[in-house]
This record gives structure tokens, C-alpha cells and sequence, in this order.
């Protein structure tokens, strides 16, 4: 932590940022979480988009396998998506609500070079919010609209052990990483540096 602390923030609608949620030793145990669903079958690869590039960010899911622009039980190889585990659950009902029962994860890796366009996670079928934890480096995470990619935006430094909630009117907002700052990172065991996002979301499919 800096010499001014960070204070929670309402970026938007239903957007909250809280800086600091997580404590060093829960971000190393998630950390450690990573590395083991990073593992193949299933574990850490490059999404292909349907125009035939490849996104920079590399990513793991748990629960329900995205594609875009669809989630399935298994993933290109035809290999099961790894279970969504109850302690996920009860974290993210610390980060929105005695209610929320998320079913999916998206764990995204960003090496030094990586990004993410401005998109909206419009494939689940539940209004229920979105809960994304950072790990490791810092970025910049630009969160928009809900009508398109372009202004206005609120650009906020996310670093590690800090949680962002969007839902309810900004359930469909835009956002993207614009950046990171490689070497900014905690000592929390992230080998080679680099940035971890966990969002945890509720598929309302069965
Ligand atoms: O890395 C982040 O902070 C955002 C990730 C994201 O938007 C997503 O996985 O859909
Ligand atoms: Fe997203």
C-alpha cells in the first residue's frame, strides 16, 4: 500500500472498485489455485477468435468453458472443463452478496505485452453481477458504457488483492485492459510476474 490509501469507489452504476480486498495470504492461495488449473487437460491456452487472431491473454475456465461467443462443459480439444469449486463460491459471496451463487471462472493471464479489447461479458444468461480479482501486476482497467466501445470510460488502476463488482446497470458495461505494469506485483508466488483475473460469474444455464 501506498503513502495515501485507496478508498472504495463507485465507478459507475452498480460498479464498485474495493482496492485491497484480498489479503497477501489469500491472494498467494489463489495464486497457487491458478497454477494447478493452468494445468492440461483443460488448463491454460490462447483463445482464437472467429476472425482467426488470437487473444494476448491467456485463460483457464472453471464450471462452463467460454468460447466466443458461447460457454460448453468442454473445451476445443473436447477435453471436461474443470469443476467450479465451492470455496470459489464463497468468495464471491463475500465479494456480492449471501445470494450469489457464481458457477463460472475466468482466469485470465496477462504476460507483460498482453491486453483486452473493450467487450462486454454478455454470454451469460443471468442478470447477476460480475466479480473480477486482481493478482500480480497492475493494469489499467478502462470500464465504459453500455451502449458502445467509445466514451465515456473511467480508467482505474487495478493491483493486486483488489475486487471490482459490476451488475445491475452495469452488468453490460464495456471494459477492457488497456495495460499493465509489469514488476508492480506483490510477493505472492506469480513465477515470471506477469497479471491473474479471476472473474467469477453465474451462468443461469444448467
Ligand atoms: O482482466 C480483467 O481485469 C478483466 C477481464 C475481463 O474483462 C474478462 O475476463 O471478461
Ligand atoms: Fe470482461
Amino acid at each position: 500500500m501506498g503513502l495515501f490509501p485507496r478508498e472504495r469507489a463507485e465507478i459507475a452504476p452498480g460498479a464498485v472498485h474495493v482496492p485491497d480486498w484480498l489479503g497477501l495470504d489469500e491472494q498467494r492461495r489463489l495464486v497457487e489455485a491458478c497454477r494447478e488449473w493452468s494445468r492440461p487437460p483443460a488448463g491454460l491456452r490462447a483463445t482464437r477468435m472467429p476472425n482467426g487472431s488470437v487473444m494476448s491473454v491467456r485463460s483457464v475456465c472453471l464450471g462452463w468453458h467460454w468460447t466466443p461467443y458461447r460457454y460448453s462443459r468442454s473445451t476445443e480439444d473436447g477435453s471436461p472443463v474443470k469443476p467450479f469449486p465451492d470455496w470459489l463460491g464463497e468468495l464471491g459471496r463475500r465479494a456480492a452478496g449471501a445470494d450469489y451463487r457464481p458457477d463460472i471462472a475466468l482466469v485470465n493471464y496477462y504476460d507483460a505485452g498482453a491486453r483486452m479489447g473493450m467487450h462486454r461479458d454478455a454470454d451469460e444468461r443471468s442478470p447477476e453481477p460480475v466479480v473480477s480479482l486482481s493478482l500480480g501486476d497492475a493494469c489499467v482497467f478502462r470500464f465504459g458504457n453500455t451502449d458502445d466501445r467509445g466514451r465515456p470510460w473511467t480508467d482505474v488502476e487495478l493491483r493486486s488483492g483488489d475486487l471490482f463488482v459490476f451488475g445491475g446497470p452495469s452488468r453490460l458495461a464495456y471494459h477492457g485492459v488497456t495495460r499493465t505494469f509489469p514488476g508492480t506485483g506483490p510477493e505472492i508466488g506469480l513465477r515470471g510476474g506477469g497479471r491473474l483475473n479471476i472473474t467469477l460469474r453465474v451462468s443461469g444455464m444448467d
